[in-house]
């Protein structure tokens, strides 16, 4: 990576501080955007943490602490974004720290650009044959820049089916013009990484239950 690497703790909210309620513990979800350059990955993480669209972001590589609440429930969003390498060979690789660091990716392209929906398809390839990433780890296809209908060069039609081929989800928005889709997007990976968290969790206790009866009904029979 060719950017500067900076932790920021970019946002809190202030009414998200107060005191839990002792039942429901902070929930932490690690966000990783990946994508080619000029697509809107700081737009869209700033457009998240702040609301604004302030047109140009620099080259610097952060990640951004948001803590928000969500029905009720503390969530403390931290949010790589990350910077498209230039002058390297492979520059849609992405690295094992951040695929190990991360509970979710938001894959971002821009519908007027073909060559950024090529570097989305690479990067979930490269996503999904990663064991550095679980398999069922969720992913979420971004086409920005949907405000530039007369440059569109990516159907809606063909990033849905790429996205639903891949098991992933799907939106099309402009970081640009609205808040509203930006805020969907994080929301709905979040739902995501609940779920996979539950499944998890969920295979670990019948893993649990299927070897405490093995070792009960092993022990009787060779009673
Ligand atoms: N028209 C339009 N322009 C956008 C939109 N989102 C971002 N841009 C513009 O696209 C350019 C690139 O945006 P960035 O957010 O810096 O893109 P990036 O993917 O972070 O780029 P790198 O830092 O090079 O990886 C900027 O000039 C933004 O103002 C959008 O929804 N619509």
């Amino acid at each position: 990576m060719t950017g500067q690497m900076v932790v920021q703790v970019k946002s809190n909210s202030n009414h998200c501080r107060k005191a839990m309620d002792g039942n429901q513990q902070k929930l932490v979800a690690n966000i990783l955007l990946l994508g080619a350059e000029n697509v809107g990955k700081s737009a869209l993480t700033v457009r998240f943490l702040t609301r604004r669209f302030i047109g140009e972001y620099g080259d610097i590589e952060s990640i951004y602490s948001h803590i928000d609440k969500i029905d009720g429930r503390e969530i403390s969003f931290n949010i790589w974004d990350s910077l498209y390498p230039q002058n390297c060979v492979a520059p849609e690789s992405i690295s094992d720290k951040q695929l190990q660091w991360a509970d979710g990716v938001i894959l971002v392209y821009s519908i007027c650009d073909r060559s950024s929906f090529e570097v989305v398809r690479q990067q979930v390839h490269l996503i999904r044959q990663s064991r550095k990433m679980s398999a069922n780890a969720p992913i979420i296809i971004v086409g920005n820049k949907r405000d530039l209908q007369h440059q569109r060069t990516v159907s809606s039609e063909e990033g849905r089916l790429f996205a639903l081929s891949a098991d992933c989800s799907f939106f099309e928005i402009s970081a640009a013009e609205t808040y509203h889709g930006v805020l969907l997007v994080f929301h709905e990976l979040l739902e995501l990484i609940k779920e996979t968290r539950a499944l998890k969790k969920a295979v670990v206790s019948i893993r649990g239950i299927v070897r405490t009866v093995s070792a009960v009904f092993g022990k009787k029979r060779a009673e």
